[in-house]
């Protein structure tokens, strides 16, 4: 991350206004000790009046700089909120993006609103002050000025470190938010893949990972105000000792050691909130310097990305409540281990007048349909849009309860059984328009349902998904890692990492929801031939745009408006083989 100019976030009337301020505070703090140390000297209340009326006055001031800074640190943040948004191309906005915008930009607060104007007010007030107490003793200005370096150094060296730490901490924070987006977004295949609750786990260690480096930048932080406390404390005691030493001698009056006495913690205060506003305002420059960077980059939105971006915010917004309607009971715990059972067999599967209404549609989703698909039978489902085709499969799955009807798999109803629903779900592979991929190597995708599975396997369900050669070319082959929301594979390449990992889960039921992503030519026809093998053997439900998917089903379903209108007879004849035993 490259380093960043304050001059790069803050306009420069502002630095200005801030430089005013510090003059005229730094003028109030010399009036206010001038005017204590003679009141005291000399025994008299004459000036308590104008003693009152300074303290006020300053009180004033720094209310009005607060609320001033307030409002420009808002202001600035909304303007980078707005400039991110408009430059960050689609590609760029998954859960970092997030994350910069949100708790980025809240960091950058303590380090608008409080360390920047606290630099202006150190660079200002300590000489204002040092001049004042060179006048009234020039011994203790020597004393103060010998000290004074030494809080900038140890400021430094202690800055450094917790410069470290803290763009460390806001690293581990990008990854989790980053991390916590995608597991949101691909939760329904995480379901059917039965993974949920190994992802649980791994948002855990990330949780742990980013609470370790909170605490470490915490330490930092405390070490930090020990130690410029310390040096503040000694340097007015060195100052103090000489002076009262002086005045039991003689050598010097009381006003003026008064205010050399009121005015040496004064000259050091601006340095030590700074080094402690540094803390407070680390992350926000460790923030500020990824905006610029994603600033600096040239934004590349158009045809490429919004093709990256396929599965984009409305799919995953659109997931997300068919997630939530599953009801609680159908939960399937994602350490539930496959029915191996299941897996040697095709399956029945039938529906009666199973009806959908989505809240707020006037229409249902799907009019009492009723369909049977055989064992090892492959039926096409085709409509036009909004017919719907993923209702279909998405009751299949769980995803969506139907408002009437029954689902029965060999015959038996699922119904609210747990169990029941995890063991059919272990027994489907599920591969939907826009398949999701996690931010992990191609090898973990692929092996999403069956983790335990070796090189060799995964090799072979890529050979029968048409994409062991594109992942052979892949920067490090199967270890290659995939970005947040897929980037760095095309839509056809995602669909074939989609259709390894149902070779590679191997189960006796699939439903494949025809990508409408646009594929080249070469892409489409793997496609469809790797599906052909995937399907043969299997029950399999496809909802198929393209002849060629039609043309791979024993039979086919149209749905019009919720309607089964039309469904030809079931192909006769034995099942094919399987591609992978
Ligand atoms: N989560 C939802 N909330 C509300 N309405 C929905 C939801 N999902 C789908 N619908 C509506 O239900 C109807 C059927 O949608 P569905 O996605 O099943 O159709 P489809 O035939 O698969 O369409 P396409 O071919 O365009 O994917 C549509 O009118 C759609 O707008």
């Amino acid at each position: 991350m490259s380093a960043i100019r304050p001059g790069d976030l803050v306009p420069r009337p502002m630095f200005v206004s801030w430089a005013v301020f510090a003059a005229v505070q730094g003028g109030l703090i010399i009036a206010q000790a001038e005017l204590l140390a003679r009141t005291i000297a000399g025994l008299e209340t004459s000036w308590l009046g104008w003693l009152a009326a300074v303290i006020v006055v300053r009180a004033c001031v720094a209310r009005l700089f607060a609320g001033t800074t307030r409002r420009a640190g808002i202001a600035i943040r909304q303007d980078l909120g707005s400039r991110l948004l408009r430059h960050a191309d689609s590609r760029r906005r998954g859960g970092e993006f997030g994350t910069l915008l949100g708790p980025g930009l809240a960091a950058l607060d303590p380090y608008l609103t409080g360390y920047l104007p606290q630099l202006v007010i150190s660079v200002i007030v300590p000489p204002l002050v040092l001049i004042r107490v060179g006048v009234a003793d020039w011994i203790s200005v020597l004393i103060i000025l010998a000290a004074l370096p030494l809080i900038p150094v140890f400021g430094i060296l202690i800055g450094l470190r917790t410069r470290e730490v803290t763009e460390h901490r806001w690293a581990e924070l990008q990854r989790l938010g980053g991390h916590f987006r995608d597991v949101l977004a691909g939760l329904s295949t995480l379901r059917v893949f039965g993974r949920t609750g190994h992802q649980a786990r791994v948002v855990r260690e990330m949780a742990t990972s980013h609470r370790r480096a909170t605490m470490s930048a915490l330490r930092v932080a405390f070490l930090s105000a020990l130690v410029l406390e310390l040096v503040c404390s000694l340097t007015v005691a060195l100052v103090a000792v000489p002076i009262g030493l002086r005045l039991i001698a003689g050598d010097l009056a009381l006003a003026p050691a008064l205010v050399v006495l009121l005015l040496a913690p004064e000259a050091l205060l601006p340095l030590r909130a700074m080094g402690t506003r540094f803390h407070a305002g680390a992350e926000g420059l460790a923030v500020a310097g990824r905006v610029r960077d994603i600033l600096a980059e040239p934004s590349a939105d158009g045809p490429a990305a919004a093709e990256a971006a396929a599965g984009g915010p409305d799919s995953a917004a659109r997931q997300r409540v068919v997630v939530e309607r599953i009801p609680p009971g159908r939960a399937v715990s994602g350490s539930e281990p496959l029915d191996v059972a299941d897996r040697g067999r095709p399956v029945e599967i039938t529906l009666v007048d199973v009806t959908v209404r989505y809240p707020g549609r006037d229409r249902p989703a799907l009019d009492r349909v009723s369909l049977t698909v055989a064992p090892g039978e492959r039926v096409a489902i085709t409509g036009p849009s909004g017919a719907g085709k993923s209702t279909l499969l998405h009751v299949l799955l769980g995803f969506v309860a139907p408002d009437e009807g029954r689902v029965l798999i060999d015959g038996v109803e699922p119904g609210t059984d747990e169990l029941a629903w995890a063991r059919w779900s272990a027994a489907i592979s599920w591969i939907p328009q826009q398949p999701r991929l996690f931010a992990t190597t191609v090898l973990d995708n692929i092996r999403l349902g069956r983790p335990e599975a070796d090189l060799s396997r995964v090799r072979a369900a890529a050979s029968a998904a048409d994409a062991a050669e594109f992942i052979d070319a892949l920067p490090h082959g199967y270890a290659t890692p995939i970005g947040e929301r897929s980037s760095g594979v095309s839509a056809g390449q995602r669909q074939r990492i989609a259709l390894a990992r149902a070779f590679l889960r191997d189960t006796p039921v699939v439903l494949l929801d025809e990508p409408t992503a646009r594929l080249d030519l070469h892409s489409e026809s793997a496609v469809v031939d790797s599906a052909v093998g995937l399907l043969a053997g299997r029950t399999a439900l496809v909802v198929a745009h393209r002849p060629a998917f039609v043309a791979m089903a024993d039979r086919s379903v149209r749905l019009v408006e919720g309607r089964v209108v039309d469904g030809e007879s079931p192909a006769a004849g034995p099942a094919r083989p399987r591609v992978l035993a």
